[in-house]
């Protein structure tokens, strides 16, 4: 089995280079499948699992697609099958955004239900209701969902009951090819969705007010390929924000864009951090004492969902109590109980966790239960007492490029092994002992 071993107590500084941000690139490679005319390129996509994974649902598809350097291609002008199966999308849900750009470009579409998943049911409700406002007919059975129209959807008027990233992403890809206008309300605003409108304008689309809560879509016949560059990835960012600040060291995070990361930006300085913005991105200098705070998880630009397992961890070495209440799903707090394994002294109720410190967190062996939580075991391991050895690397892999290079390139103890090799190295050389 693979596992990151990382040593605590070593100070984090240097450069650290984000990549192109996993939640802008994976929307913006299924929305390249509605040009009839022409190939995207799309610049500074991460080489992460969930990119493989999508690359391959469009292979499957009969689309032309390939990845190197960073960089994209699709040519999806030949026909294509209108089928996502089950084994896409089990590995990732993102699968279910191909549903808008099939339906809208060939009346069909057809995805595997995704199912429920570590942090929370995930239900695709809200996409599914945007589909039939706009003229949609919608079918679940046989753990498919088949989404059909007979010609063009029609542009309509429609209220998201919550700003679901997702159903705002897929709504606004179907509405793009959609026979007039399409007025979307209580939408997500996070900046993806702006990467995503940005890409299909240079499509040819029609859309305006990404990033505020109604977005209007004046529907057009069809739509071109076009060349794009993903924006930096806010999450991966702010994870090694949280590195820096956690071990009192100085990082410059290079691409980090401090208008997309307020909220965290805002609650770090809370706790004592200094974050300076640079002309390249945002250096961060942990204190010697970090101060508890108290945060909730919200649609953007309130605090996000996907650094708070990560903020827990720095809340541990935070001085007196913090609390941290989660509002998106209703299931993200799988790593409470792995962080207690590290000795943590934490404390569930209802929808929030008290966290009380600073505790003396012990190296243990945890389960990144799922991708944030395995990013957040590591930054606790990085301040714990001994060896931290974390589990279940499939999870981290779909968020995060080279994560221990990175780190290690920063000053950390870290290294990524394979039980299966290190029985072998022990039996040669018997170097490796100590870290199986
Ligand atoms: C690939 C991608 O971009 N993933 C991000 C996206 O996920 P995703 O797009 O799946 O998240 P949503 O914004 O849709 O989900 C937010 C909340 O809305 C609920 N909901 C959503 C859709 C729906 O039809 N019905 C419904 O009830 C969900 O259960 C959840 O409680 O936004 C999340 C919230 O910022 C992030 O954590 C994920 O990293
Ligand atoms: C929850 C996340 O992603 P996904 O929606 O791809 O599961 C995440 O990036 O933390």
């Amino acid at each position: 089995m693979e596992k990151i071993i990382v040593g605590g107590g070593r100070q984090l500084n240097g450069t650290v280079k984000i990549e192109g941000a996993k939640n802008a690139v994976l929307p913006v490679i299924a929305a390249s499948i509605i040009a009839s005319e022409g190939k995207s390129v799309i610049h500074e996509v991460p080489a992460l699992a969930d990119v493989f994974t999508i690359k391959e649902v469009l292979s499957n598809m009969n689309a032309d697609i390939s990845f190197a350097n960073n960089t994209v291609t699709v040519d999806a002008t030949q026909p294509l099958k209108t089928e996502a199966p089950f084994e896409f999308v089990r590995k990732m849900r993102a699968s279910v955004l191909v549903l808008g750009p099939l339906l809208a470009r060939y009346g069909h579409a057809k995805v595997a239900l995704p199912g429920g998943c570590a942090i929370g049911s995930r239900p695709i409700d809200l996409h599914l209701k945007g589909f039939e406002a706009m003229g949609a007919k919608v079918h679940v059975g046989n753990g498919f969902v088949e989404v059909y129209t007979n010609g063009r959807l029609k542009g309509a008027k429609i209220y998201l009951d919550v700003p679901s990233v997702g159903a705002t992403e897929n709504i606004m890809m179907a509405a793009a090819l959609a026979d007039g206008k399409t007025i979307l309300e209580n939408c997500a605003k996070e900046p993806e969705i702006v990467d995503l409108a940005n890409f299909l304008n240079k499509m040819g689309a029609k859309v305006v007010g990404a990033g505020t809560e109604i977005i209007k879509i004046e529907g057009v016949k069809t739509l071109h390929g076009a060349e794009h560059t993903i924006i930096p990835d806010r999450i991966e960012a702010g994870t090694f924000m949280v590195a820096a600040a956690i071990t009192g060291g100085n990082v410059l995070v290079k691409g980090a864009e401090l208008e997309h990361m307020r909220s965290l930006v805002s609650k770090m300085e809370e706790m004592g951090v200094k974050i300076i913005e640079e002309p390249d991105g945002l250096r961060v200098i942990g204190p010697k004492t970090l101060i508890a705070t108290d945060l909730k998880t919200l649609p953007h630009p309130g605090f996000p969902t996907d650094m708070q397992s990560q903020m827990m961890a720095l809340m541990l070495n935070a001085k007196g109590t913090s609390v941290i209440t989660e509002t998106v799903f209703e299931n993200r707090f799988m790593h409470v109980e792995e962080f207690r394994r590290m000795n943590a002294k934490l404390k569930i109720e209802g929808r929030s966790v008290i966290v009380e410190g600073p505790v003396i967190l012990q190296g243990a062996e945890v389960a990144a239960t799922d991708l944030r939580a395995g990013a957040a075991l590591i930054l606790a391991g990085l301040t714990a007492e001994g060896y931290t050895r974390v589990t279940e690397l499939k999870h981290l892999d779909r968020g995060y490029v080279n994560l221990t290079e990175k780190f290690a390139q920063l000053g950390a103890d870290i290294e990524r092994v394979d039980d299966e090799e290190n029985i072998i190295i022990d039996a040669t050389t018997h170097e490796h002992s100590s870290v199986s």
